[in-house]
């Protein structure tokens, strides 16, 4: 998986991911009066880009947005992740909950969430049949890639289809935290604006990460937001391991979550504000290592996210990009003139955090 995933794949990911930023700018443009809510908006975007790597075709949530709905099968995967601690511990009772829905859904024809999934059942093996024939085939697509080559065409389209959650949830959350932080502190927007103008707005990615100030805004975003916030389980191997100097038994199973970490008012003190320039400060020896210690969104070792370099490209391009086009203000024109550290809003943790309320703001075209 990781020949996609490689750092010799960025300008080919790039082109693809700045066109769908672009898609998502003239979403923008079309929203009366530029007022929006962040979540599900940056969620449309992450979508297409993830179902575009994923199977070379956007799933077209951004389209659908257009329209004035959000795509149902996108909606599900906040639903379906809040779920995910029902299904690991009661397995048989969810699988007859699951059963009972869909013959429901078939009787009643009540229950729209079978009904999107099987559009996307059909429209995901569509794209398996394209990613098989030579002419239509798009450029690169990880179904295009691993289907047939280096795995059977069916678990490559599993694998695909199951991308879509982790890919999606996780940085659009991220992307739509960073973007209302910066709509509450618009000194920080306008510092971070003058330094892209200054390096072009560039798109590359070696130049992007060398922009101190976007480089901590983002960092601090994926930090702040901590997205991936399930516990994450791990089963000791046989004969058992010493952890913190204790034995734990062979077969236990084990588990921590990245948030427990990221959100250490030790390593990251004022854990819950946004403050990029924690990244930015000198600072001595023992707080920049314990920082990142800490600094473990994408989880370690074997089960790593695949995802980590993707994702850092799409917020630079994204929140660069999106800036580039517009300002982001508050609602309230009372705290427009007034910067203000964000805190972290009130939000469910269960497989990946998902806020409870809405993020909403105003963009407006910005004036270069
Ligand atoms: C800010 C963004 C992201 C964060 C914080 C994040 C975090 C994580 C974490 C903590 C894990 C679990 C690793 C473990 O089990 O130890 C994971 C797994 C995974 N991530 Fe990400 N991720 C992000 C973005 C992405 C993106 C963009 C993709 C794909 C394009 C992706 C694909 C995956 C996949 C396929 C898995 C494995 C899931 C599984 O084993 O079922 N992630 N991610």
């Amino acid at each position: 998986m990781g020949v996609l995933f490689n750092r010799s794949k960025v300008p080919i990911l790039t082109q693809m991911m700045v066109e769908e930023i672009s898609s998502f700018n003239t979403l923008l443009d079309n929203l009366s009066q530029g007022s929006l809510d962040l979540i599900p908006t940056c969620r449309a975007l992450e979508a297409d880009i993830v179902s575009r790597f994923a199977f070379g075709s956007s799933i077209g949530a951004i389209e659908s947005l257009m329209e004035g709905e959000e795509l149902q099968i996108v909606k599900e995967n906040d639903l379906k992740s809040s779920k995910m601690s029902l299904h690991t511990n009661f397995p048989s009772i969810m699988r007859t909950y699951d059963m009972i829905g869909e013959v429901t859904s078939r009787v009643t024809g009540w229950g729209g969430s079978s009904k999107s999934s099987k559009e996307f059942e059909g429209w995901a093996s569509e794209q398996l049949k394209l990613a098989a024939d030579s002419e239509k085939a798009p450029e690169v697509s990880f179904l295009k890639v691993m289907a047939g080559e280096r795995i059977s065409p069916e678990s490559a389209l599993s694998e695909s289809k199951e991308m879509l959650g982790p890919g999606t949830d996780t940085t659009s959350a991220t992307l739509a935290h960073i973007l209302w932080a910066l709509s509450l502190n618009q000194s920080l927007q306008d510092d971070l604006v003058s330094d892209l103008k200054t390096a072009n707005w560039t798109t590359d990615m070696t130049e992007l990460e060398s922009i101190p100030r976007l480089a901590a805004c983002v960092k601090e975003g994926i930090r702040w937001t901590g997205a991936a916030s399930a516990m994450l389980p791990r089963i000791v191997p046989t004969g058992g391991s010493l952890l913190a100097g204790k034995h734990i038994p062979g077969g236990t199973m084990i588990s921590s979550s990245p948030i427990w970490y990221l959100h250490d008012e030790t390593a990251f003190p004022g854990p819950h504000y946004y403050r990029p320039n924690r990244w930015l400060e000198r600072e001595d020896e023992d707080s920049v290592t314990l920082r990142s210690d800490y600094y473990i969104p994408f989880s370690k070792g074997s089960s790593t996210c695949i995802g980590n370099h993707f994702a850092y490209l799409e917020l630079y391009l994204s929140v660069s990009q999106i800036l580039k086009k517009y300002r982001i203000q508050q609602l309230e024109k009372s705290t427009i003139n007034v910067d203000v550290e964000a805190t972290l809003p009130p939000r469910l943790e269960w497989v990946a955090a998902v806020p409870t309320g809405k993020l909403q703001v105003v963009v407006s075209k910005r004036l270069l």
